[in-house]
């Protein structure tokens, strides 16, 4: 490892937006494939490699994929302990991490059961002594619907008050992208019933085509469950402008507001989407969660010095970096950082304030915030001279 390299290691790190089963490393990988050899899943089959890219769609594929080899509490348990581990060797000193529960029939594993395997494997670590405080936001997947959504908030509330302050917040995320009246030939029994929820249809002839689209997992059907979780105490971290179409369902979002953005990569002018969206961010310091080298390989930004992170960050609007899914996109947060500050110039010392502020958009309380500052003030005279 070069000198330049050792910095970002030891930098210490806050990571808030890591998707469970996205950040799953090749040597957890490997155990799992030998669990199941019989689903013939290879580890290249399940990330995304130094130089390649791969449209969000494949990205999307490749999630389905990881979903088959971890299907137990026993999988859940070890996928959460080795990336929280692996968070730790990176110094990251907080981490936030998501994840879809899911309910597999075949292994008796249900939504609850994952939720307490991602909270067992979270206290079993802070018990090791793991040098990491990690909290656990539970995610909505768009493409469920309106009913899975609101069951889900209803699972975080329970465990955000018998978690002891693990659970902090609901995430929105799920495959963005629209389906065409083409793609709805045969919709299954799911889409049907986002053809039920309010609106789906919406008239593209503001972008010059007569055509409609059907959106499916609309934030418009899942804004009850928002609403709902905000108005119980869950913090919100949703994905918002992910992909350039979703400028409608942004402005509705944004009016909840949102505790923190996921991505928000066409949210500015200069990609497509308004001021008036800009200056709502601006207005409620919604601090955005930058996701370098998943946009770059998913193909939602034509290059690193093109990201919208130098738009926000030239603002001086919070931006906290982190990886979205280091498994798939083969990355980690002191790489993520080193990219940061080689593509957009950065002193040592911006680095460091950058990773220091982002301890100001933590869900956790001002207790922990302050401890968190307390760490930052005891590493900094050893890394920066
Ligand atoms: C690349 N950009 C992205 N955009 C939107 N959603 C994403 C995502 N990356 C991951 N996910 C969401 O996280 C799930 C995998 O982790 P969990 O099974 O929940 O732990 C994916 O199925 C998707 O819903």
């Amino acid at each position: 490892m070069d000198d330049d390299s050792v910095f970002y290691k030891k930098l210490p790190k806050v990571e808030l937006h890591a998707h469970l089963n996205g950040s799953v490393s090749a040597q957890t990988m490997e155990k799992l494939i030998q669990r199941k050899p019989h689903l013939n899943i290879e580890r290249n089959m399940t990330a995304i490699g130094k130089g390649q890219r791969r449209t969000l769609d494949e990205c999307f594929e490749v999630f389905k994929l990881i979903h088959k080899l971890v299907d137990t509490e026993e999988d859940i348990h070890t996928v959460a302990t080795d990336v929280i581990k692996e968070f730790a060797v990176d110094n990251v000193k907080y981490l936030e991490l998501r994840s879809t529960p899911r309910e597999e029939k075949g292994t008796g594993l249900t939504k609850k059961s994952y939720v307490e395997a991602v909270i067992k494997a979270i206290q079993q670590c802070k018990y090791d002594g793991v040098d990491i405080d990690v909290r656990f936001l539970v995610a909505i997947d768009r493409r469920n619907g309106t009913e899975v959504a609101m069951e889900t908030v209803k699972l975080a509330e329970e465990f955000m008050l018998s978690s002891g302050g693990l659970v902090l917040g609901i995430d929105l995320s799920g495959d963005p992208k629209m389906l065409t009246t083409a793609d709805w030939e045969h919709p299954t029994t799911q889409e049907l019933q986002f053809w039920r929820c309010s609106d789906p249809v919406v008239s593209l002839s503001q972008f010059g085509s007569s055509s409609s689209l059907r959106y499916v997992g609309h934030g418009r059907c899942l804004l009850p469950a928002l609403e709902r979780a905000r108005n119980c105490g869950l913090k919100l971290s949703l994905h918002m402008s992910e992909v350039s179409s979703q400028l409608e369902e942004s402005e509705l979002l944004l009016n909840l507001p949102p505790d923190r953005i996921g991505h928000g990569t066409f949210l500015h002018p200069e990609m497509g989407g308004s001021q008036p969206l800009v200056d709502q961010v601006v207005k409620h310091n919604i601090p955005l969660e930058i996701c370098l080298t998943s946009n770059v390989k998913g193909k939602t930004v034509p290059s690193y010095s093109q990201h919208h992170f130098r738009y926000w960050y030239q603002l001086g609007h919070p931006c906290v970096i982190c990886t979205d899914d280091k498994g798939v996109f083969c990355t980690d947060l002191s790489q993520e950082y080193q990219l940061a500050a080689s593509t957009f110039s950065l002193s040592p010392d911006a680095v460091w304030e950058l990773s220091e502020r982002a301890v100001d958009c933590i869900f956790a309380g001002e207790a922990v915030k302050q401890q968190l500052k307390q760490k930052w003030t005891e590493i900094k005279p050893g890394l920066l001279k």
